[in-house]
C-alpha cells in the first residue's frame, strides 16, 4: 500500500461548554458563577487513508464527524493527538497545504450570495494563485462534468439548492485539490441531484486520483461511493474496514422479496423465515445468508409466486445495528 495521505493518531477534541441550568434563580446565579463541562467530541481516534481512496466517514448525529473533518482541514486545533494530511500539519494552515485540500460543507456556502458563481470562481483563482490557463481548463472541465453552463452567470441567490451545490463543488475544486473532505455534500438534494453529485465525486476521484473522505446520512451515497468506511460514535472509532464485510458481519441475513399471485396468510409465510412485511400482493421474508437457496426452493414450491428477488438488508439497518451493538458493548 502506498504511504498514507491522511494519518490520524490519538486525535482528540474536547470543547469546554458553559452549562446553563433551567430556571430564573439558576440563571442569576450563573451570572456570578459559571459552571463548565467538557464535551469529548473526538476522544482518541486513529486511522490512515491511502492516496486515491474513497472512504465514508460515518456515525450518528453528534458522533464527532464534522469536528474531525474541521481538524483535518486545519479549521480547528486538536486538543491532543497528531494529524498529517498530504505531509502537512493542518493546523499550521500553510499555503502549500491549503492548495492540496478542500472542505465542502453541504450546510454552509462559500459562494458570494449576490454575485454569479463565475465571480466566486475568479476570486478563488486569485486566492489560490491559479495560473490563467490552468484555471480556464479546470473551469471548462468542471462546467462540462457538472453541467454548469446556464448557472454560472446567475446570482447565487437565484439558484436552487441543487444548482448551488454543483457550483459550490466547482468553486471548491478549482485549485484541483488532492484531498477532498466532503461533509454531507448531498444534504437536502432531490434523488436525481444526489445521484449527479455522487457521479461527479466519483469522476473527479478517478480523473485526478484524489482522495475522498465523505460524511453522509444518506446510505445510498456511501454504498455508491465508498468501498471502505470508518465509523465513529461518541468520539470513538467503532469500525474501520470494508463496507461489505461490515454488512456481512453485522447483518448476515438476506431478504427474499416475493410477489404473490394471491394473498397468503402471514402464518403460512412464517414457515419460510422471519416475515419482515406482507400484504395481499407481496411479502418480504428474512433468512440467514447460508439458508437462502434452500428457502428460495421451498418458497417456489410452496407459494403462488409471480416474481422473486433476493436482497441484502438495507444499509441503514446495518448501521443502526452497529451503533446499537457498540453502545451495548461500551455499556457492559
Ligand atoms: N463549537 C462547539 N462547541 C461545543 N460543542 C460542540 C461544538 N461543535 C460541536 N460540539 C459538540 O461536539 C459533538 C460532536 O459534534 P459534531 O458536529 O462533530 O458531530 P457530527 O458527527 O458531525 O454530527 P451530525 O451528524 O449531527 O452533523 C456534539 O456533541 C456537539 O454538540
Amino acid at each position: 500500500m502506498s504511504p498514507a495521505v491522511i494519518e490520524v493518531r490519538g486525535l482528540q477534541k474536547h470543547y469546554r461548554v458553559h452549562r446553563r441550568q433551567a430556571g430564573a434563580a439558576a440563571m442569576v446565579k450563573s451570572l456570578f458563577r459559571r459552571s463548565y463541562e467538557t464535551v469529548k467530541a473526538v476522544n482518541g481516534i486513529d486511522f490512515a487513508v491511502a492516496p486515491g481512496e474513497r472512504v465514508g466517514f460515518l456515525g450518528p448525529n453528534g458522533a464527532g464527524k464534522t469536528t474531525t473533518l474541521k481538524m483535518l482541514s486545519g479549521l480547528l486545533h486538536p486538543t491532543a493527538g497528531e494529524v498529517k494530511v498530504a505531509g502537512f500539519t493542518p493546523r499550521h494552515r500553510e499555503v502549500a497545504f491549503l492548495k492540496q485540500v478542500t472542505l465542502v460543507m453541504g450546510q454552509k456556502q462559500q459562494l458570494l450570495w449576490d454575485l454569479p458563481p463565475a465571480e466566486t470562481f475568479a476570486l478563488n483563482r486569485a486566492v489560490y494563485d491559479i495560473p490563467k490557463r490552468e484555471f480556464e481548463e479546470t473551469v471548462s472541465e468542471l462546467t462540462q462534468l457538472l453541467e454548469l453552463q446556464d448557472l454560472v452567470g446567475k446570482p447565487a441567490r437565484q439558484l436552487s439548492l441543487g444548482e448551488r451545490m454543483k457550483c459550490e463543488l466547482a468553486a471548491a475544486l478549482l485549485h484541483r485539490p488532492r484531498v477532498l473532505f466532503l461533509d454531507e455534500p448531498t444534504i437536502g438534494l432531490d434523488v436525481s441531484m444526489q445521484s449527479t453529485v455522487r457521479s461527479f465525486v466519483r469522476a473527479y476521484n478517478e480523473r485526478y486520483g484524489a482522495t475522498v473522505l465523505l460524511t453522509s446520512h444518506y446510505m445510498e451515497d456511501v454504498a455508491a461511493l465508498c468501498p471502505r468506511v470508518i465509523v465513529i460514535d461518541r468520539g470513538r472509532l467503532i469500525y474501520d474496514g470494508d463496507l461489505r464485510q461490515l454488512a456481512l458481519r453485522v447483518r448476515p441475513d438476506k431478504r427474499i422479496l416475493v410477489r404473490l399471485e394471491r394473498p397468503v396468510p402471514a402464518t403460512e409465510l412464517s414457515r419460510f423465515g422471519v416475515v419482515v412485511s406482507s400484504d395481499a400482493a407481496q411479502a418480504v421474508v428474512q433468512v440467514r445468508a447460508a439458508e437462502v437457496s434452500g428457502a428460495v426452493s421451498r418458497i417456489l414450491a410452496g407459494l403462488p409466486v409471480s416474481d422473486l428477488t433476493v436482497e441484502d438488508p438495507p444499509l441503514e439497518e446495518v448501521m443502526s445495528e452497529l451503533f446499537r451493538s457498540s453502545r451495548e458493548a461500551a455499556g457492559s
